[in-house]
């Protein structure tokens, strides 16, 4: 699904990812952790083409990506971060999206889901961040795409919405997608990942599934063994 090959990416002098190679060949959920500033983003973002490698390749589905971008129709994608114009309201922003995809959309369901009927016609910048959250959330799950990215999902969710959110994402891993996560909640990468990925000083520090990581640390949960692998002990 993707092949990741000697992986270079600097910001001025701060050099980002320092030759990552990296192979996902079976369908779940991957969990990309690792320190604030590590690189997670930078390499979802180098896959979604939004940022430009300084040397390496990235190919989906057998084909390299650089230069291309229809192959991004295949993928749902979740920002850390969405900017969209505070005084569009729900509604229309999700309209909007559905336009420009051109695709057939499951918004409704997903509105129930979340229960986002009350906030349709309100402005985005009236939200609060979970509210708009949740939006994002609509927007990124409402496509149906074999690759799904999703950065910081959890971000300012509700109980309620939280356990939403997983049941989505197991559906979406039922259908056989390829799921990659970044977040620092390690409950919630413990409930829902396959595999972890381990980024540090720009390199994959680990990879493996969640037990592999737990034994590898001598730990019992998934945030001991992530302090662990941090902190350099046990690895
Ligand atoms: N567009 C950019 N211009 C300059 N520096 C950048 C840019 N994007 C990221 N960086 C820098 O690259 C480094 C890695 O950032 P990145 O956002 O990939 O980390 P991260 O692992 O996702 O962090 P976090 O856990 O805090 O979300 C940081 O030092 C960041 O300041």
């Amino acid at each position: 699904m993707i092949k990741i090959e000697r992986l270079h990416k600097k910001f001025g002098k701060n050099q980002v990812l320092r030759g990552i190679d990296l192979e996902i060949e079976k369908p779940g959920i991957i969990a990309v952790l690792g320190p604030n500033g590590s690189g997670k983003t930078t390499l979802i973002k180098s896959i979604l083409g939004m940022v430009i490698p300084d040397k390496g390749s990235i190919s989906i589905q057998e084909s390299l990506i650089k230069k291309k971008w229809r192959y991004r129709e295949r993928i749902q994608y979740l920002p850390q971060i969405a900017n969209f114009p505070g005084n569009l309201r729900v509604r229309e922003l999700i309209k909007m999206i559905k336009d420009l995809r051109q695709q057939e959309s499951d918004d409704k369901s997903l509105i129930s889901l979340f229960e986002l009927e009350p906030f349709l016609d309100k402005k985005l910048t009236t939200l609060s961040g979970g509210t708009k959250q949740k939006v994002n959330i609509v927007l990124t799950f409402m496509f149906n795409a074999p690759l799904v990215i999703l950065d910081e999902p959890t971000s300012g969710l509700d109980p309620l919405s939280l356990i939403s959110l997983k049941k989505l994402i197991s559906n979406e891993r039922k259908k056989g997608k390829t799921i990659l996560i970044t977040s620092h909640i390690m409950q919630f990468v413990e409930e829902v990942a396959d595999n972890v990925i381990y980024l540090l000083e720009g390199a994959i520090h680990f990879n493996g599934t969640i037990d592999e990581l737990k034994n590898r640390t001598n730990q019992t949960s998934v945030e001991h063994a992530v302090a662990a692998i941090t902190k350099g002990t046990n690895v």
